[in-house]
């Protein structure tokens, strides 16, 4: 394929996406299988127009003052791939299988900036209908903050260091050029590269294979060894559902004590059993969903982990669509969901011991709002500061710029360099 045949693809995924509110990973998969003629070269290449047009739909929507898929799709690939508006002609021009040539209105949106300045929450690619939300948690930084949340994520990984250590993984990794996470001390990274490139696929790597590391980001590593997850210690991870904080905290506890691995969704926790086994953690025991599934561990925890269901605001680099997709009506749905969670978790946490309440939104009604409800509701829990518990699980670390004045956590791509998320310690106070 040419690259007119492929903006013409990237168009009509991102039309499907539009019309039918799928899924855009769902909308490649079915081009792919209906155009078995596309290379895998091909198929980097119309992932990344489509997901990096789906990034900044609203501010390139604004410059073309058009957002159907066709005007963000040629603005990716001549203003964000920074390849032009001339090379954009010629490539529809040498295509036969190319979209139609670029009209007079949309070659002066190309060439020109817009004389108006964008509103706020067009500049930070993000809905107008939860920009007073997202400003309101984000405070002044939050134009910097919805852009960095439109950018390219990074591929990060943690190191199992129930089996590997960091340097002996750098050293196997080194062809891919990975480096070390500026936060996580067990974290490795391999930065985001522009327009066309392809990522490489880690997960053909031997050292994945063997267990030697995960895929996470370096803000789910960050949480997990600030919970205050210790060897020997006893363990809910309440919303475990794939198994990847679980399989963190294993690692963190050195296969010591005892992680139970809970999720309401019997098919979400399915893929733990065989993580586990890559990753030779041997002290969790999974408890799918049932009737007194954990009845045996009310009140017995040291720790309860709770990986809160949420909006995902905080992963958006990863899931572009999902931006668009949410709805007040969710948001709203999440904090109810999230309530619940926690009123079920906190019974099994003993007295001293402690919960740990993290989502991957960095919204304030899921995160500070959340927890203050909780606490206003349940007396017998405190507040510990996670900023503390940060300094004393990562020594050297800056502190994260997002600290409430209670000590919660807020991680964003624009602070920390990682996605978003948040952490708050809860500790029942001693009976
Ligand atoms: C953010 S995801 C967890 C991700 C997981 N911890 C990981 O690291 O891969 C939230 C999980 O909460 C689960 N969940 C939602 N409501 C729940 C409930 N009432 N009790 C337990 N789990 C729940 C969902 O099924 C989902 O798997």
């Amino acid at each position: 394929m040419k690259d007119g045949g492929r903006l013409a693809a990237a168009i009509e995924i991102l039309t499907e996406v539009d019309e039918r509110h799928r899924p855009v990973q769902e909308a490649l998969k079915d081009w792919g299988n209906a155009h078995r003629f596309a290379g895998s070269g091909d198929r980097t290449i119309i992932g990344n127009l489509v997901f990096d047009a789906l990034r900044h739909k609203r501010s390139l929507g604004w410059r073309m003052r058009s957002d159907t898929p066709r005007a963000i799709v040629l603005a990716t690939y001549a203003l964000s791939w920074a390849l032009g508006p001339d090379r954009l002609q010629a490539v529809l021009a040498e295509d036969r299988h190319a979209p139609e040539a670029v009209s007079a209105d949309e070659a002066a949106a190309l060439q020109m900036e817009p004389a108006e300045r964008a509103p706020d929450a067009v500049a930070a690619d993000v809905p107008d209908w939860l920009w007073p939300v997202f400003a309101g948690s984000l405070g002044a930084g939050a134009v910097r903050e919805g852009q960095e949340l439109a950018a390219r994520a990074p591929i990060d990984m943690r190191v199992n260091t129930l089996k590997a250590t960091r340097e002996k993984v750098a050293r196997r990794l080194q062809h891919i050029g990975v480096r070390e996470t500026p936060l996580s001390p067990v974290g490795l990274r391999v930065e985001p590269r522009p327009g066309p490139a392809r990522l490489p696929h880690v997960q053909a790597e031997e050292g994945y294979r063997k267990g030697w590391f995960e895929l996470q980001d370096e803000a789910s590593q960050l949480v997990a060894l600030v919970a205050g997850a210790q060897p020997g210690r006893q363990v809910l991870d309440f919303c475990a559902g794939g198994g990847g904080k679980t399989l963190a905290l294993a690692a963190r506890m050195e296969n010591r004590g005892q992680i139970y691995a809970f999720d309401s969704d019997r098919i979400r926790l399915a893929p733990i059993h065989e993580r586990l086994a890559r990753a030779g953690a041997r002290n969790v025991q999974v408890r799918p969903p049932h009737e007194g599934a954990l009845d045996d561990l009310a009140g017995h925890m040291d720790l309860v982990f709770v990986d809160a269901p949420c909006t995902g605001t905080g992963v958006w680099r990863r899931r572009p669509d999902s931006k668009w997709r949410l709805t007040e009506r969710a948001l709203a749905e999440r904090v109810e969901d999230q309530a619940r969670v926690l009123e079920a978790a906190a019974r099994f946490v003993r007295p001293g011991g402690l919960l740990a309440y993290v989502t991957c939104s960095v919204l304030v009604p899921e995160n500070r709002q959340q927890v203050a409800g909780f606490l206003s509701t349940h007396c017998d829990f405190e507040t510990l500061s996670a900023a503390e518990a940060w300094t004393a699980a990562l020594p050297g670390a800056p502190l994260p710029a997002h600290v409430s004045p209670e000590g919660h956590l807020t991680l964003t791509p624009a602070t920390t360099g990682t996605d978003g998320f948040f952490i708050a310690l809860l500790r029942r106070k001693p009976a």
